[in-house]
């Protein structure tokens, strides 16, 4: 088998493993995360190029050199559609490895995004293309196209290992990795998360049917969980107190308006009171 009979070859088995994607698409990077037990985000610092731009489908990975593209020009030709090209170019951020000639290749092609650990660039064209794009950085330095690297085996990017045909899922927060043989777990617990946290907030709503009960009973929560850490007694310590009598006092000529000066405190910081009729100097 050649080297892109391979490639193809391996590819479509992951995809046959990764039914149960469009189920995933219907929830956001953030609630996959949190459904799959907090696994399988990519570094924070790759994110979309705008952030109306959000993708979901099968990764087709590849591993290239970081100043060079020639693997990423290989991948559009190799790639289905629908494919979500993952690269891996050890996180260098100073080179602008895909930009509007790559990206009307790959809308031509129909695939579902690019997600890559390293730069892109032309970037209003992209915006304008509406092609998701998900990159490290944004660069205008060119690459080279000269080494060959290899595809669809896997590799890690944003710190997280991702494997040909396992599903991408991204937004505007960022992006999540499923494993391909979990996918539709994970869309059940996803879909129970979402369905749990809906509810709740339904209820908080303002104005809703339970919001006083819910802010009373938080509030009370709170005071026992503080009491509990032996923040709250129950009188007033003399110092506060002292604070608010000093505070009702009438001023005499302009009024002041900090009580701690009035009673003679210094102001543990910023600037001290000023000395002026009714507000006492700071000592
Ligand atoms: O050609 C490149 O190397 C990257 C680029 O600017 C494009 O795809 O438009
Ligand atoms: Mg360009």
């Amino acid at each position: 088998m050649g080297q892109r009979d391979d490639a193809r070859f391996r590819h479509q088995r992951g995809q046959v493993l990764a039914h149960g994607f469009a189920f995933v698409s219907a929830y956001s990077s953030a609630t996959i995360h949190e459904a799959q037990g907090r696994l399988g985000a990519l570094e924070s610092a790759i994110k979309p190029v705008d952030h109306r731009m959000s993708l979901c489908g099968p990764a087709f990975t590849l591993q290239r050199a970081p100043r060079d593209n020639l693997m990423l020009q290989t991948a559009i030709g190799y790639a289905r559609p629908g494919d979500v090209i993952v690269v891996s170019a050890g996180a260098y951020e100073e080179a602008g490895s895909f930009g509007d000639a790559l990206a009307n290749a790959c809308r031509a092609k129909g695939l579902g995004g690019l997600i890559t650990d390293t730069g892109v660039r032309d970037t209003e064209d992209l915006r304008a293309l509406g092609f998701p794009v998900f990159s490290r950085s944004i660069s205008i330095k060119g690459t080279v196209k000269e080494t060959v690297g290899p595809m669809c085996e896997p590799v890690t990017v944003g710190g997280v290992l991702v494997r040909p045909g396992d599903v991408m899922r991204a937004d505007a927060d960022g992006v999540v990795v499923v494993r391909r043989e979990d996918a539709a777990e994970v869309a059940t617990a996803s879909q129970e998360r979402a369905g749990a946290r809906g509810g709740r907030l339904h209820r908080r709503v303002p104005g809703g049917p339970n919001r006083r009960r819910d802010v009373r009973s938080r509030a009370a929560a709170d005071v026992e969980r503080a009491r509990d850490r032996g923040r709250v007694t129950r009188r007033p310590a003399a110092r506060h107190v002292a604070y608010r009598r000093a505070a009702r006092r009438p001023a005499r000529g302009r009024p002041c308006r900090s009580p701690r000066a009035r009673v003679g405190v210094r102001p543990v910081s910023g600037k001290r009171s000023p000395d002026r009729p009714g507000c006492p100097r700071a000592t």
